[in-house]
This record gives structure tokens, sequence and C-alpha cells, in this order.
């Protein structure tokens, strides 16, 4: 039966950012998930996790400067890049027992086009990853939609899994996030398949689902979640899914979709 990660950034905001755990785990919730945890010092966060008894599966690098949506795939930051990694999202995994880093690629700087700076993508990638295997951290890419992320690099699966192909590490992964494959591409029970396969040759690390197109939770809208959920679970995906959504009326008021999987 699948595994749901609550997304801890975008529900759960009704509390301070390091009592959401202790809030997840109070609603069955055996693991979340984070995007940007870096406002908090890292052993806060540790000890409220502990204190929860929950895992954290999965954070986000820095995003890079304002308005950026990372900068692995900009030119010129490779610098900045690589001191983000090894002073934040490196450290915070390592002291939240954190498995998953996703790395966001960023925007294609205008002017530019993605196979110009497809290169620095996986320079930075290929880098990043001897640094993480020594931190036991799993690297992600995740493709996100265009609709959301005008100009985002990184927006449909084969693309993610070629610059996995390309940087040739077993601990770098595509994040397939459901919200954003519908919205670009759709044909997700195929997909789901072709890419959860264990014989395929590159891998999904971790899953992420959200309704489309409000992005609320997985109980409404155009996909049909029994379907999905049951095929997720058939495939015998090993990892976690993760709840990354914005409740529509509040985060309690929003968890009857998750009942049927609660696992405590
Ligand atoms: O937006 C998303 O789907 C991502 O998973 C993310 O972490 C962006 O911050
Ligand atoms: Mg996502």
């Amino acid at each position: 039966m699948p595994r749901f990660a609550a997304n801890i950034s975008l529900m759960y905001t009704e509390w301070p950012f390091v009592d959401r755990f202790a809030a997840a785990a109070d609603d069955g919730f055996e693991a979340v998930e984070c995007q940007f945890p870096y406002e908090v010092p890292a052993e806060t966060l540790a000890r409220r996790r502990e204190a929860a008894g929950v895992e954290l599966v999965l954070l986000n690098a820095p995003p890079g400067p304002a308005g950026a949506r990372g900068i692995a795939a900009v030119p010129g930051q490779e610098t900045a890049f690589r001191a983000s990694l090894l002073e934040q999202a490196l450290p915070y995994a390592q002291a939240l027992g954190c498995p998953r880093v996703h790395v966001m690629s960023g925007f294609v700087p205008d002017g530019r086009e993605r196979a110009d700076v497809q290169p620095t993508l996986v320079d930075n990638l290929r880098w990043a990853a001897d640094e993480a295997a020594r931190a036991g951290v799993t690297l992600l890419v995740e493709p996100l939609n265009g609709r959301d992320n005008p100009g985002y690099f990184l927006n449909r699966q084969d693309h993610g899994h070629e610059i996995v192909a390309a940087i040739g590490a077993a601990n770098v992964a595509v994040q397939f996030d459901l919200y954003h494959a519908q919205i670009v591409e759709g044909d997700l029970s195929v997909k789901l398949a072709r890419y959860l396969d264990p014989a395929h040759p590159t891998k999904v690390g971790h899953l992420q689902v959200a309704a489309v197109p409000d992005r609320g939770e997985p109980d409404a809208g155009e996909l049909a979640w029994g379907h999905l959920f049951a095929l997720i679970d058939q495939l015998g995906w090993p990892g976690w899914v993760g709840a990354e959504y914005r409740p529509r009326a509040g985060t309690r008021a929003g968890l009857g979709w998750f009942q049927p999987w609660r696992r405590r």
C-alpha cells in the first residue's frame, strides 16, 4: 500500500514550521517532506523531527537568489551551486537523517537554449553526486510544469531521465510529480508503469501527488486517484509518495483522502 509523506511546506501552514512535524505525526503520517528548511537551524529541526517520531524523506537544495527556482542549470552559478550544496543542503540532510535532496535546475537564461545549458546541469550534478554519495544522499531532478514555472529548464519526464542517464551516477534519480506530469504530458498510467519498472535503466527516486488543476488534495479534479494509487501499489513502488498539495480549506479538514492509507 502506498506510503504517504506530508509536505510540510505546503501542508500544515496553520502551524509554525517547527511544529509541523508533530502536527503531521498526530494525523498519522510516518514521514514528512519539505521544500526549503533553511530559515531554522538544522539542529532545531532535527530535535523537533525526532521528538515527533517522523522521518524526513525529502528536502530541496537552496533555490538560489530571490526569484530563482534553483541554479544547477545556470551557467556562471557553478561556485554558488557548489557552496549551497556543501554548506546547506548536505549538512541539513545529514543532520535530519534525510536520504533525498531535490536539486532544482532553474530557469533557462534569456537568450539561451535548453541544449546550451544542459552541460552545466550535467557537470554540476556529476560533481554533486560524488559529494552526496559520501553523505549517503540521493539527488533528484524534478520536471516542473511550464504553466506554473514559465521558462523552467526541466519540464518532461523523458528529459529528466535523459539527464539522469547523462550523469551516470547510481545516486541520481528523477522526482516524478504526477501534478506537473499531468499538466505537461498526461498518459500517467503508462509513464508510471514505464519509469517505476525496476528494469528501467534510469530510476525514479520519489513520487509526489496533488489534484489537477487546483493543486489541492488528491481526491478531486481530472485525475482518477483510486486507479492511480492502486497502480502505484500494483507496480510495487517501494518508496514514498509526497502529498505536495495546498489544502483547499485547512490541512486537517482535507485529510479524508488519507484515512484509507493511514498506517498508524
Ligand atoms: O513544486 C514542486 O513540485 C516541487 O516539488 C518543489 O519542490 C518546488 O519547490
Ligand atoms: Mg513536486
